[in-house]
């Protein structure tokens, strides 16, 4: 059954920096829900998206993968012949779990779960990668050699998809999307305390990108056709084909 996050709901004397450790996994269902608007509408149409773009005899990769919700959904979506998902995560614990909930659910789409970090995950013969909140954890050094390492595994026509969270290069518009962001959270049952708590667990291991930087950089490395897909707040998903 899923749980209840409830992970910063009692003071801490010192706030650690977040980390997917077995409690998180535990609750990140509830988590993710409650803390990322428009998850679920972006979990659907990663499925509508791998659909449009998977081809025969390839790879999916889903880089980050947590609990695999979007493996599950390339995996009930794509009709293509001969894929194969790979759903790769350094947390074990994630992996663990992962592994699970795809067990429970049967399907013709083979998905090999591998416990890794996505920096030595070689990529090949992909159609479809996903990186869905994943980016923002990788150190910003690492970026623009991960994205490289992808373009250079795809096939031409193959799609990467990428959602994060997302800075605002206009101040004051940055300042609006947080504080909207914390409206949300407060509406999905958060109190002040795990909002603040949260928000200083995250700081120095989620580090966060404009549209601007992320556009630049998929550009460089020779991505072409970049859409914003979805937006809200300060959150987005993107997408750019080969
Ligand atoms: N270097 C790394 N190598 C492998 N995994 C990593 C690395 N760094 C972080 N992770 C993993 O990336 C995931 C990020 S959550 C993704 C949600 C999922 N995509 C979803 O569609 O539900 C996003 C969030 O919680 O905001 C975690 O499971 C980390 O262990
Ligand atoms: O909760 C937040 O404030 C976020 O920015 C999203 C998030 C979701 C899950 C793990 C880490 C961050």
């Amino acid at each position: 059954m899923n749980q209840k996050d409830a992970i910063y709901s009692q003071p801490k004397t010192k706030v650690n920096d977040f980390c997917f450790d077995e409690a998180v996994a535990q609750v990140f269902p509830d988590m993710i829900q409650r803390s990322v608007p428009g998850y679920s509408t972006i979990i659907d149409n990663i499925g509508l998206i791998a659909q449009r773009y998977a081809q025969t005899n390839t790879n999916l990769y889903d880089l980050g993968c947590s609990l695999g919700a979007a493996s599950l959904a390339m995996r009930r979506s794509v009709k293509q012949q001969n894929c194969q998902i790979i759903a790769v995560d350094n947390s074990q614990a994630m992996v663990e779990k992962c592994q699970l909930h795809l067990n429970a659910f049967k399907s013709d789409i083979p998905v090999n779960v591998i416990c890794d970090d996505i920096l030595d995950t070689k990529i090949e013969n992909a159609s479809v990668v996903v990186l869905n909140f994943t980016m923002q954890f990788i150190p910003p050094a690492h970026r623009a050699s991960l994205i490289k390492k992808i373009y250079d595994g795809m096939k031409p026509g193959g799609v990467l998809i990428l959602s994060e969270k997302i800075r605002h290069e206009n101040e004051l518009a940055n300042e609006l999307v947080i504080d909207l962001h914390h409206e949300f959270k407060r509406n999905n049952g958060y109190s002040e305390l795990e909002i603040s708590q949260k928000r200083s667990a995250i700081e120095n291991v989620m580090l966060i990108d404009s549209v601007q930087e992320h556009q630049t950089r998929l550009a460089k490395t020779g991505f072409k056709n970049f859409v914003m897909w979805f937006c809200c707040f300060n959150f987005t998903s993107m997408l750019v084909t080969k």
